[in-house]
């Protein structure tokens, strides 16, 4: 899909028409869907609907994999009805995106039951047996899921859980009311405005030249080793942050940075992580653990490393190797840069 458009330059009309590409038009049309709420409820008539219920998404096993079942108005209508709830209800879910085609896709979590809420929890196993699929907590789903749909789903559950836990104004105590799309609620007495938020959190792969540094919380499941990560300080650059966590997690001090892609993460709010190469000076590379922060920290090898990335398996137990690991799931940034270190180093030890 494409649109002729006429554009002006510095306030002056401009009449020159260019072909706008399939990936603006969709930007624009989900920018009108949150500035204007008549646009978004009419957009909930030919949109689909994504089911949650207490932020767990609705999903259907098929083989390995789980799909991800989506309703149509008419369908949700229905649903709702034989639950004995009032259409109404459909306004309390927030849009997640749009297809090619301008199909508007939103999220509604029937199980939530906040305090300023007028809906009751819809019970979890008859919605199960009605809609034949099961509430599944994201995190388990984890490996199931393509990444097309965990990030939908991702986005979803943040935004979802921000509209839960920001039913009243901090300042006035007064309920918050949210738009149509759910891109901000506004406080009934004082007008303030709140738009959902994502605190930066930096993630870092240090190496030595040879190895790379992996490292556990005591949080993570058995075996798991993963990239070092920290959420940023108040007045910090993503710069300074790696630097900083990397010297109170391990004791290292950073020679180069660079910086590598980020990603939207939900657990356990939602985070903005930003993900960097770094390297130690060379011949400092003793590691002195903060034990209030991580179980263990340990360089490991590019063989040791390369090894694991290519075994199969979720758990410790299926490993027989002398020193088994795990890495984090191919969803998670932490096993980009794994994989990203791996393929430099393969290639960087390439005979010329
Ligand atoms: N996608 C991926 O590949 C990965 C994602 N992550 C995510 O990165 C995040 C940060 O990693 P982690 O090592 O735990 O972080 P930190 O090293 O910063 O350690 C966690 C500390 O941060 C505090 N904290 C929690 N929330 C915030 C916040 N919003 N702002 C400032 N401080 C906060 C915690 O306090 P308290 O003691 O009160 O809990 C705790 O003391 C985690 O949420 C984790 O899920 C981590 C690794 C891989
Ligand atoms: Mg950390």
């Amino acid at each position: 899909m494409s649109l002729y458009c006429g554009i002006a330059f510095r306030g002056k009309s401009f009449c020159c028409y260019r072909l706008l590409s399939t990936y603006v038009t969709k930007s624009r049309y989900l920018f009108e869907l949150k500035e204007d709420d008549d646009t978004c409820r009419k957009a909930q008539q030919t949109g689909a609907f994504y089911l949650f219920h207490s932020l767990a998404p609705l999903l259907q096993p098929s083989g390995h994999q789980h799909l991800v079942p989506r309703l149509n108005l008419l369908e949700l209508e229905r649903l709702l009805g034989k639950f004995g709830q009032d259409a109404q209800r459909i306004e309390d879910s927030v849009l997640i995106g749009c297809s090619e085609q301008h199909e508007a896709w939103f999220a509604l979590d029937l199980g939530l039951n906040s305090s300023s809420s007028t809906y009751a929890s819809l019970p979890k196993s008859e919605l199960e047996t009605e809609l034949k699929g099961s509430f599944v907590e994201l995190r388990k789903a984890l490996f199931q899921l393509n990444p097309v749909d965990s990030s939908l789903l991702f986005t979803a559950q943040s935004l979802l859980r921000w509209h839960d836990g920001h039913q009243f104004c901090s300042r006035s105590g007064q309920p918050t009311k949210k738009n149509m799309a759910g891109s901000k609620r506004v406080c009934s007495s004082n007008k303030i405005i709140y738009y959902p938020q994502m605190a930066p959190v930096v993630i870092t792969l240090v190496s030595d030249g040879t190895r790379c540094l992996l490292a556990r919380q005591h949080s993570f499941p058995k075996g798991l080793y993963s990239a070092l990560a920290g959420f940023c300080d108040i007045g910090e650059s993503v710069e300074d942050a790696v630097r900083r966590e990397v010297a109170e997690e391990v004791g290292l001090e950073l020679e180069r940075l660079q910086y590598s892609a980020s990603q939207h993460w939900p657990f356990p709010n939602s985070s903005l992580m930003i993900a960097c190469h770094a390297t130690v000076k060379p011949g400092q590379t003793e590691i002195q653990v903060n034990l209030r922060e991580l179980e263990a920290a340990a360089w490991f090898s590019y063989a040791e490393v390369a090894a694991a990335l290519k075994r199969k398996g979720t758990s410790i137990q299926q490993q027989n190797q002398s020193f088994p690991f795990l890495l984090p799931p191919k969803l998670a940034i932490a096993h980009q840069l794994i994989k990203e270190w791996v393929e430099k180093h393969a290639c960087s030890s390439l005979p010329n």
